[in-house]
Parts: structure tokens; sequence; C-alpha cells
């Protein structure tokens, strides 16, 4: 579908950083908040508005998904009721999904996983097809389950994309049993359609233990705001069993949380530096996990303060190896390696198997491309060892993985002639990357190249 392979450009040099760094760093929505938010709105009952929305690589994606089913997405630069610099807003204008229908997933997970269950209440064949990798990642939840719950999908390839899910203008749904423990977001897929099917729907896990946790407790918060009824296990109910009765969805207005996971890099150039960066808008309460980075950072060697400012952290001098399980936060690991392999004690990375059915087989590029600028890293049954070692310059490849490619920006904040490839994949989540980090670094962002492929 999309050919973002097209164009080649040269390798990114990822900037040495001249000194500690002392930044306040703006960085843009959420996107799991945002793709929430917009499948929300599209289910809705009435128009809503979303605030600050990330425009990056996979909530167009969502956004121009959710279009070819018929719902109105218009991108204003400012509304009546927006206040002065709040940023631009996306208003949504409901409509029962429509088909026939084509939808490019590209490779972001939430649209593979979020959009065929409401594709499921369309009348007639929506079809779903994206990335190579697409086709590797993990859908068979999903598509299991949706069988399970009344629809009709042609899937070729079993369990996987591309697909066609054959609608017929609603969904008898009830429960289902599914094994989660390759992707949250299967259980995120069913409940954010859940209020829409006939009988609402009863999602059982069964399996192994479940990743990225605060995703589904993100999804249930998002639902509960939007006046869904859900059951989740963290309010008393089962282990593993969420619910969520039938009902209408009300249009909200929500203003998206910055994202914290992508804040990732800022705040870790601090403690890579010795300096400090205050990332603005940090939520005081919020279930993003990267909202766990304060602990964790803090455990490598910083310190944290969270005010009216924002959050802010300071590097302490040295990085510290850590021992810690990454199966909530997951989508840490990349950064939290890159840390680890300049430490100055060994790190291991644990609870993370399923990355290696992410954008890329995380583990094996964590340790391939790390290893390659003279690193130790070994991978385990459910994770990473790093041993720290004197690191020289080198490409760092990326995979088309945008994690991958800031970790290797944040290596080479302390090594010589890290040359990061395709840094535009960035894209994905944070499209401005390459010029938020070299205005970090007080740097004339003319450094980046032109053009490489997103
Ligand atoms: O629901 C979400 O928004 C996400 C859930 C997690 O997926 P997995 O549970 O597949 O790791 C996370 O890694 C991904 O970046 C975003
Ligand atoms: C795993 C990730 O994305 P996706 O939503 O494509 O699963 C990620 O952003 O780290």
């Amino acid at each position: 579908m999309t050919d973002h392979h097209a164009v080649t450009a040269p390798h990114w040099p990822a900037p040495a950083a001249p000194g500690p760094v002392d930044a306040t760093v703006t960085v843009p929505g959420s996107k799991s908040v945002t793709n929430r938010a917009l499948v929300l709105a599209a289910l809705s009952a009435e128009p809503g508005w979303l605030r600050r929305p990330l425009r990056s690589r996979d909530t167009r994606l969502m956004a121009d998904g959710l279009r070819a089913m018929g719902v109105e997405i218009e991108e204003t630069a400012s509304s009546p009721t927006l206040a002065a610099g709040t940023g631009e807003a996306w208003r949504v204008i409901p409509a029962p999904p429509q088909a026939p229908a084509e939808v490019d997933v590209g490779n972001a997970g939430t649209v593979m996983r979020f959009l065929p269950p409401l594709a499921a209440l369309a009348d007639g064949p929506v079809r779903f097809d994206g990335d190579p990798r697409s086709y590797e990642r993990p859908l068979h939840g999903v598509i299991d389950a949706l069988r399970t719950l009344g629809a009709r999908i042609d899937d070729a390839k079993r369990g996987a994309l591309p697909m066609t899910v054959h609608g017929s203008g609603s969904l008898t749904g009830g429960t289902v049993e599914i094994d989660a423990s390759s992707s949250s977001q299967f259980v995120s897929a069913l409940l954010l359609s859940g209020p829409r099917f006939n009988q609402g729907v009863e999602v059982r896990h069964t399996g192994r233990a479940l990743p990225s946790l605060p995703h589904i407790r993100m999804t249930v918060d998002m639902l509960r705001a939007a006046g869904a009824q859900v059951d989740a296990p963290e309010d008393g109910g089962e282990p593993n069993v969420w619910r969520v009765t039938p009902g209408a969805l009300l249009g909200r207005d929500l203003t998206v949380e910055p994202d914290l996971s992508n804040a990732q890099p800022f705040l870790s150039a601090a403690l890579v530096t010795g300096g400090s960066v205050t990332i603005p808008d940090w939520p005081a309460h919020t279930t993003q996990p990267g909202d766990a980075l304060r602990e964790i950072l803090s455990a490598m060697g910083g310190t944290y303060r969270l005010d009216e400012w924002g959050l802010t952290f300071t590097g302490g001098g040295r990085v510290q190896g850590i021992d810690v399980d990454l199966g909530d936060v997951g989508e840490l690991t990349p950064g939290i390696a890159a840390l680890a392999a300049l430490a100055d004690g060994e790190s291991v990375l644990r609870g993370v198997a399923h990355l290696r059915l992410h954008e890329t087989d995380r583990l094996a590029a964590l340790a391939r491309e790390i290893n390659g600028l003279g690193g130790d890293v070994s991978e385990t049954a459910d994770g990473l060892r790093i041993r720290p070692r004197p690191l020289h310059g080198g490409v760092f490849h990326t995979y088309d993985d945008h994690r991958l490619a800031t970790a290797g920006a944040l290596l080479g904040l302390a090594v010589a002639d890290v040359r990061v490839e395709n840094v535009a994949t960035t894209a994905k989540t944070l499209p401005d990357f390459p010029r938020l980090w070299s205005e970090m670094l007080g740097l004339d962002s003319a450094v980046e190249p032109a053009g490489e492929r997103a």
C-alpha cells in the first residue's frame, strides 16, 4: 500500500552533546490517546473534538481509515472554543461505518487491531492491508474473537493481514476468550467497539501474562469518559476479564496529553549529559506507560521534579545499570537499552519477549545494532542483558522502527560518529524529531538530511 520506501537519503549524523543539556521540550500528543479518541469519537452518537492531537503517520492512518468508512474528520487550526495557544483541533463527525472500504494500516498496531472490530459494524466488505511488516504482526486474537462474536472474515493467511471483514451492519457480541499475551491491543480493540455490539462484549484473557496493562487501563478510562459502562479487574472484578455494556457513546471535547513515551529520548539526554530537561504539561495522573520514566530514569541515576512547569529531570553525572521488568511499559525498552549501553554497570531488561513482534524484532535489532557499535548485548528468553563497553561510531540501522531511531540518537550524544539510518522513520509517532533534538542541544537543525523515507 503506502510506498514509504521510495526515497533514500544519507544517514543522519546523530549530534554529539556539546555539553550538559538544559532545555524545555514540548512533546507532541500521545499516539495511544489520539488513536483511541479517534475510534471512540467515530463510534459516538454526536460530534466531538480532539485538541492537540498527534499528527504523525500512525494517527493519519487511523484518521484516513475512519474516513474510508464514512467518518468525517475536519482538521482545523483553531475552533471557536479553543483557547489561544492550545494549538489545533480535529473535529470528528461520526457516521455508521460504511462499506465497501479499504484501510491501509501501515505498520500501526493501533490501526490494524482497533479498526477491524469497527469494520465488523459496517454493511459490506472492508479490506485491510499494510506494510510488509504488518503481515507478520499478530492479529489472530482480534480475528478469532470477531468470528466468535459473529463476524465473517476472509484472511487468506489465517490470522494475519491482508484480510477483509464482511460486516452486516451490526455484530451480535457477547463473551469471548482470547490469548492476548502477544499484544494488549487485542483486548483494547474489542473493548473500544464493545459498546456498539448488540450484546456488548466480555473479553476473557487466557494465556501467559498480559503485556502493557497501562494501555488496557487507558482504554477502560477513555471508554468510561465517553459514557460507556465497563467492568475491569482493577476495580475488584475477576482477574483478566473485562465487560463492556452496550450503549451510546458521548461526543467528547478532549485535550490529548503529550506523548510521554516520546518524551523518553529527551529526558534520557539529561541523564546521559548530566543536564536538565523539562517536559511541559506532564499530566499529574495518567495511564500512559511513559509516566514510569520518572522512576526508571531516577533508578538509573537522576532526580525529577513534577510541578507547574511540567516534569523536570536532572541527570546526576553518571548512568547506572538497572535490572527491571518492562512488561507493563514495553515501548520504553529501546531507549532504556541505549541508556544501559552507556551505563557503568550491567543491566537486565525483563518481561518483554513480545517485543520480537513489534515494528521489528526489537530484541534482535537492539542487540545487533548496539553490538555493531562495539557493545555487549545478548538476548535472553524475555529481554536483554547489557554489559557496558566502550562504544565506537558506525551506522545504526533502524528497521523502520521509530524507537530504534531515537535510541540511536541517544547513543550518538555520547559516542562520536553515530549515523542513524532512516531517521525519518520517527515520523511514525514523532515527525519533528530531528528538529526537536537539535533544538534541545542548542544546535542548528540544518544538520538533518531531507527526504528520507518515512
Ligand atoms: O494500545 C496501545 O496504544 C499500545 C499498546 C502496546 O502494544 P503491545 O501490547 O502490543 O505491546 C504498546 O507497545 C504500543 O506502543 C501502544
Ligand atoms: C509498539 C509500538 O507501536 P504499535 O502501536 O505499532 O504497536 C510502539 O509505538 O512502540
